[in-house]
């Protein structure tokens, strides 16, 4: 299932499909449904969006050791981490982060072609870029979280001292301050506060295995 469309046939090239500026698919003969049986698990992406401070960090990696000590394959792509390196050239104006999401969404599909549960936790702020990421994915393999979070609460953390920062002027374009957020409107995830509280960390990585077991990814 190497192809674009995730329906290859499995032999040699797709012609056509791909043909663009003489560049074409090659096909291999192990697809992803013969890394999904291998792994006892489906491959898909669990895209976890909302402001700095919001948790996606913590949830990331308490879903990942969630999922890993249940014997899962998992690999999280936090937007932090990569800024590091593969992100290294993009600022924060709405052009580099669209490129920033563009690139992430891309190596997820990759990671959840390999079979892998991918878990990507990026600030994701534009419905646009998001949505581009889901478009190349294949059907429901894409699982957006919201986590959704006052920005009061998430300035009150500021473990970073970033809004401190961007309230004093001294960074410019800050998601949430003087930078856009736009929350998803149909995602399949939303995690928020419950009567003034916000679940622990447990509990929210909680909510995203519920999902991810009773959709089936969990097994072959
Ligand atoms: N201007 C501005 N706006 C928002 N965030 C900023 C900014 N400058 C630096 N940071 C730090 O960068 C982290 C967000 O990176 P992302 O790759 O997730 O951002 S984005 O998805 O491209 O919007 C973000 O990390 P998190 O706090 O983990 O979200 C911040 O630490
Ligand atoms: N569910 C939670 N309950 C209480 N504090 C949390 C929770 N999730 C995260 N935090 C704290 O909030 C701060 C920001 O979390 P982080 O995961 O770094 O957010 P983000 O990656 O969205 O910027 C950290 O200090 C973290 O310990």
């Amino acid at each position: 299932m190497g192809s674009p469309a995730g329906t290859g046939t499995g032999t040699g090239l797709i012609n056509g499909m791909m043909g663009r500026n003489n560049i074409f698919w090659h096909e291999c003969a192990v697809g992803r449904g013969d890394r999904q049986r291998l792994l006892k698990q489906k491959g898909c992406v669990v895209w976890i969006t909302g402001l700095s401070g919001s948790g996606k960090s913590t949830l990331a990696c308490t879903l990942d050791h969630e999922l890993h000590s249940r014997g899962k394959l998992t690999y999280v792509l936090d937007g932090d981490n990569l800024r590091h390196g593969l992100n290294r050239d993009l600022g924060f104006s709405a052009h580099d982060r669209t490129e920033n999401i563009r690139r992430v969404g891309e190596v997820a599909k990759l990671f959840a072609d390999a079979g892998l549960i991918c878990i990507a936790s990026l600030i994701s702020p534009y419905r646009r870029d998001r949505d581009s990421c889901r478009a190349i994915l294949p059907d429901a393999s894409f699982i957006e979280v919201f986590l959704n979070m006052p920005l009061e609460v998430c300035e009150s953390r500021d473990p970073k001292g970033l809004y401190k920062l961007a309230r004093a002027g001294k960074i410019k374009g800050f998601t949430g301050i003087d930078d856009p957020y736009e929350p998803p409107l149909n995602c399949e995830i939303e995690i928020k506060q419950e009567e003034g509280a916000c679940p622990s960390p447990s509990a929210m990585a909680g909510q995203v295995v519920s999902y991810l077991e009773e959709k089936g990814f969990l097994e072959d």
